[in-house]
């Protein structure tokens, strides 16, 4: 099966839209984790445990593991539970890769074969040939920046560039000519939902990543409606510290689970 397949299947057999968010920082673990050297991998574990019946997708975020020593390697284990114990939950592995082809290409084989990871988040900016070797591995997902959460999305993704902005070249772009074996998804930021309705128009049904919700105040409602495709699917929102530190001491799971199921309830408020 294909990412996008899993993760079709998974839309509607979860009925869910969310994508949990694993972005362990030791700092915000309640205290049993202290002294814990496989705390990354058993607090993510643990998280996803709770939350799996609530997720389209997990979206660990390689960063908060590889600034750890030892952490890439409990990143390996967690994908590793995830497809064991969740296999009918795709994995989004975050770590938004871009380089010359002949390094993609190990970026490539570090993503799907070393982690295993059902897709992969990548930016585009270096061009086609850089995406090419990912784009390869047509069963698995590229999920590609297009308009990103943060404020400075501004600086360079909304340059007018022939008569419009640039990440609508982006959306276009990716939707055609790169998307030729249909294993293709952009990233939207939840705080910029018009830009977002503009990019569901230009890219029929490609699914789309959707982080800013929680922490960076995206407004849910705003997302479905203008992100969703006509049969009510077509979006995985992410959250990650709003469901991992929903509670800080024992207990944290149990209030992960809640604050996932929350999240997916209201999300299925709008569809
Ligand atoms: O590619 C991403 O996932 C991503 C793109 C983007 O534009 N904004 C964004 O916040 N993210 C990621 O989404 C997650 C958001 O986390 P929370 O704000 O805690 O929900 C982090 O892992 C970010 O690295």
């Amino acid at each position: 099966m294909t990412f996008i397949e899993k993760l079709r299947a998974r839309w509607r057999d979860a009925n869910s839209l969310l994508c949990v968010g694993l972005d362990p920082d030791p700092a915000k673990f309640p205290d049993r984790f202290v002294n814990d050297e496989d705390a990354l991998f058993a607090f993510c574990r643990d998280i996803a445990d709770a939350t799996a019946e609530y997720a389209c997708a997990f979206k660990p975020q390689i960063a908060y593991f590889a600034a750890h020593n030892d952490g890439e390697a409990q990143l390996q284990r967690l994908i590793a539970h995830l497809n064991g114990a969740h296999p009918d939950v795709p994995v989004i592995l975050d770590a938004k890769r871009g380089d010359i082809g002949s390094t993609a290409q190990q970026y490539a084989r570090e993503a799907f074969e070393r982690f295993g990871a059902d897709a992969v988040t990548l930016n585009p900016y270096m061009g086609r040939d850089s995406a090419d070797p990912f784009l390869q591995y047509n069963d698995r997902g590229c999920v590609f920046l297009c308009h990103t959460s943060n404020p400075g999305a501004r600086d360079f993704q909304e340059l007018m560039v022939d008569g419009a902005p640039l990440y609508q070249h982006i959306a276009r772009t990716i939707a055609g000519e790169w998307n030729g074996d249909g294993n293709c998804a952009l990233v939207v930021g939840a705080t910029f939902p018009e830009e977002l309705k503009v990019i569901r128009g230009l890219i029929g049904e490609m699914p789309l990543l959707i982080p800013g919700v929680g922490a960076q105040g995206g407004d849910v409602e705003a997302v479905v409606r203008n992100g969703k495709t006509a049969d009510g699917t077509g979006l995985m929102i992410n959250s990650s510290r709003g469901i991992l530190y929903a509670a800080r001491g024992e207990g944290y799971a149990e209030a992960a689970a809640d604050a996932a199921r929350s999240l997916r309830d209201q999300i299925n408020r709008y569809r």
